[in-house]
């Protein structure tokens, strides 16, 4: 049976299907009829399930694959599914989707040198006092230039990641290859990106000189709901996401509502193997992301992996800003870095609190305004990230937080009319 014959039976018995989605499932299936239709039946079985997390049997294809309203159904409220890299960077316009990013026999290799690796341990962090240990495993591994330009400032083999020291390894010659195809595609995005719209990104070359592997053994490992921390990165980060193995949803949900809504959506990214996502700047200041546990496999498990999946996550650390970072007044911690958000008099506004309250469990209340002028001046003596002034605070806000934005309006609105009836 030709293409064109398996398209219109195809689109006779799935009429609700959209033609393009049609030829990219059979195309997927390796233009096997059956295949494809055992995958549309049991996408179409599925659909009376009520669980509010749906996970469908396919997930390359394109958005509209089953139309608006069965969509929503499948969903549960709140709960939107982005397939295609349009859908994924029209609707978050702080990422960007590069799907099959390595030659595959590349991203093969990788996966079964990670596999191999088997350094990864569990994460002890707490969470309002209690000790808790995560349910994915974490390891750090950097470039060999990252570790010799780092050494004084940045302290890989003890670097402190989520309340845990641990030792980094150091790129095999494939990683090294992938740091240099990863740092090229970043420079490129950056350079069609509108960068005046975060106006705090690093004036410094994105380097992919380390990162974290997350590696997830099983569908129930997971990582829960979080915004990456600033504080070594400094503020606007770029960060880049590479998915190895089994297929996961990355998740991502701004932390503050919608003009006119209660509850901010919840947008679910499949990432297959060889998947790589860009996070830039503005995605942590206003986003916070997971990779939920599932209730059921994705598609199925990976040939090499099986349900196993492995992620780098690379972050640009710059001895400089670390080298900045100030010790908290009261007590000599490290300080962390945060921007408010909660409430909207507030939002946008950076700060430093002491670190201790977290990673210590301590009471400390040290406290600096956030300043980053110097910094992006390229001031390169004797000035600082901080201020006690809140005058002299860095502050951010999204272009789209029509809440905050309605607010301004409104609180230099009565600002004016305020000056103009005292000058009366
Ligand atoms: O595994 C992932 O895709 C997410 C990893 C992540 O968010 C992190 O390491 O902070
Ligand atoms: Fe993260």
């Amino acid at each position: 049976m030709d293409t064109q014959t398996k398209l219109s039976l195809l689109k006779k018995s799935y009429p609700e299907v959209n033609q393009e989605v049609l030829l990219e499932l059979l195309l997927s299936c390796g233009g096997s009829f059956k295949r494809t239709v055992l995958l549309l039946n049991e996408q179409f079985d599925n659909e009376d399930t009520s669980s509010a997390f749906h996970t469908p049997s396919y997930q390359s294809s394109l958005n509209d694959l089953w139309g608006s309203n069965k969509r929503q159904k499948i969903e549960g409220s709140g709960n939107i599914m982005l397939y295609t890299k349009e859908s994924i960077e029209a609707t978050i316009p702080y990422v960007s989707y590069h799907k099959s990013f390595l030659p595959a026999e590349l991203a093969d290799r990788v996966l079964k040198y990670l596999l191999g690796l088997d350094i990864c341990t569990f994460n002890e962090f707490y969470i309002a006092g209690k000790k808790c240990i995560s349910t994915h495993k974490t390891c750090l591994m950097t470039s060999e230039d990252f570790a010799e330009e780092s050494a004084g400032t940045v302290n890989m083999n003890n670097f402190y990641i989520r309340g845990n020291t641990k030792k980094s390894i150091r790129y095999n010659s494939d990683l090294t290859v992938i740091q240099s195809l990863i740092q090229d595609l970043v420079h490129e995005m950056l350079t069609q990106r509108d960068l005046s719209k975060t106006p705090f990104h690093n004036r410094r070359p994105w380097n992919g000189g380390s990162l974290v592997c997350n590696r997830y053994d099983s569908i129930k490992s997971s990582l829960d709901w979080h915004s990456d921390r600033l504080t070594f990165m400094g503020p606007h980060p770029v960060i880049v996401s590479l998915s190895f193995g089994c297929t996961r949803y990355f998740r991502l949900r701004k932390i503050h509502p919608h003009k006119g809504s209660n509850l901010p959506p919840v947008y679910n990214i499949p990432v297959p193997h060889n998947t790589l996502l860009i996070m830039y700047g503005g995605c942590q200041e206003e986003y916070k992301h997971c990779v939920a546990p599932l209730p059921s496999i994705i598609d199925c498990p990976h040939p090499i992996s099986g349900e196993t999946r492995i992620n780098l996550t690379y972050r640009h650390y710059d001895p400089e800003w670390i080298s900045r970072i100030p010790t908290c007044p009261e007590c000599s911690e490290p300080m962390t870095l945060r921007r408010m958000f909660k409430k909207v008099e507030n939002r946008g506004k950076y700060y430093w609190s002491c670190s201790a309250q977290t990673s210590k469990n301590s009471e400390c209340k040290g406290f600096y305004w956030a300043k980053f002028d110097d910094y992006l001046e390229g001031k390169l003596k004797d000035y600082t990230l901080f201020s006690k002034d809140e005058d002299e605070c860095s502050q951010w806000i999204a272009e789209d937080d029509w809440v905050k934005l309605d607010y301004l309006k409104k609180y230099y609105k009565d600002l004016l009319l305020q000056r103009k009836k005292n000058s009366e």
